[in-house]
């Protein structure tokens, strides 16, 4: 039995005319302790697929198994890091993750929900700002209070929403390989949804395209045959790599240039001859 498991999973918007169908039978299924990535592109569907797993949304047709029985709702066994920080503007830092670890841990005493906090906040190095409210921190401070709150719950599956688009280089390299030292430490199972390919080899097990939409579907998965710990510096000398990422960037580009043909198509006009004023 796979630990998280989507069949034939279909999800429209809309009603009537302006109904759309956004997802189109999707098949996954990942095992536990493994880390996929799934690489799309802008507006191709990944947030809805990271919402129907996380159990905010219900497909319109399929199913959506976590360990073996039907997603409904959201679950603390499933930790969501969203792109956007979605933090408690009034909170502090201490107080924002306080919040997750209370939730996740509700029987424990306020000493251990405080040693959980600061073990995580500790993580991603923002003890010097425990004290800071959202305002006061960088985009980067932001998401790094945001990973840790995430991970403070212990969640056994980590579903990671692009999470990492909006920081500079620096802390993105950081904050990937705080994300893979918990995964490897605690044995947890991954989901990175993403639209940069090095990212998803860099830290991902099997990397699968998500089709542009409307009726975005799974492409083909790309096994990332590496060994870990990676090292970044060295991935680029690395034939494995390099053969993997041009295999997955070619399928891309395919798969874009299908998606222009076929805008094209949709926006030839009908011939419209105006009879009325030809008269
Ligand atoms: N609640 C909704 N109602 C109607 N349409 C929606 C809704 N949510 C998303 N969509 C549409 O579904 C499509 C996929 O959206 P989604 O946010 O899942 O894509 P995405 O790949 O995460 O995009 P991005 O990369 O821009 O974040 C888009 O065309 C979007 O406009």
């Amino acid at each position: 039995m796979a630990y998280l498991e989507l069949n034939n999973i279909y999800k429209n918007y809309g009603q009537g005319d302006s109904e759309t169908e956004v997802l189109s039978n999707i098949n996954l299924s990942i095992e536990e302790g493994e880390f996929v990535a799934i690489v799309g592109f802008t507006g191709s569907g990944k947030t809805t697929l990271v919402n129907l797993i996380n159990g905010l949304i219900e497909p319109t047709k399929g199913e959506v198994l976590f360990k073996g029985k039907p997603v409904s709702g959201t679950s603390h066994e499933r930790g969501v890091i969203f792109q956007n920080y979605s933090l408690l503007p009034w909170l502090t830092v201490e107080q924002n993750v306080l919040m997750a670890v209370k939730e996740a841990f509700p029987k424990r005493e306020k000493a251990v929900w405080k040693r959980k906090a600061h073990y995580y906040i500790e993580m991603v190095g923002l003890t010097p700002a425990i004290n800071k409210l959202p305002k006061e921190l960088s985009g980067g401070m932001r998401q790094r209070v945001a990973v840790a709150r995430a991970l403070s719950m212990k969640p056994d599956m980590i579903i990671m929403d692009e999470p990492l688009g909006a920081l500079d280089a620096l802390t993105r390299g950081t904050l990937q390989d705080q994300i893979l030292n918990i995964w490897e430490k605690d044995k947890r199972t991954a989901l990175l949804i993403t639209n940069d390919v090095d990212e998803g080899i860099y830290m991902a097990d099997r990397i699968i395209p998500l089709r542009p939409g409307p009726n975005a579907t799974l492409g083909p998965e790309f096994k990332i045959d590496i060994d870990r710990p990676r090292d970044k510096t060295e991935l680029n000398d690395n034939e494995n790599f390099k053969q993997t990422r041009n295999a997955i960037i070619e399928y891309l580009m395919d798969i874009g240039e299908e998606r222009k043909a076929k805008a094209t198509e949709e926006i030839l006009l009908p011939e419209l001859t105006p009879i009325d004023f030809v008269k």
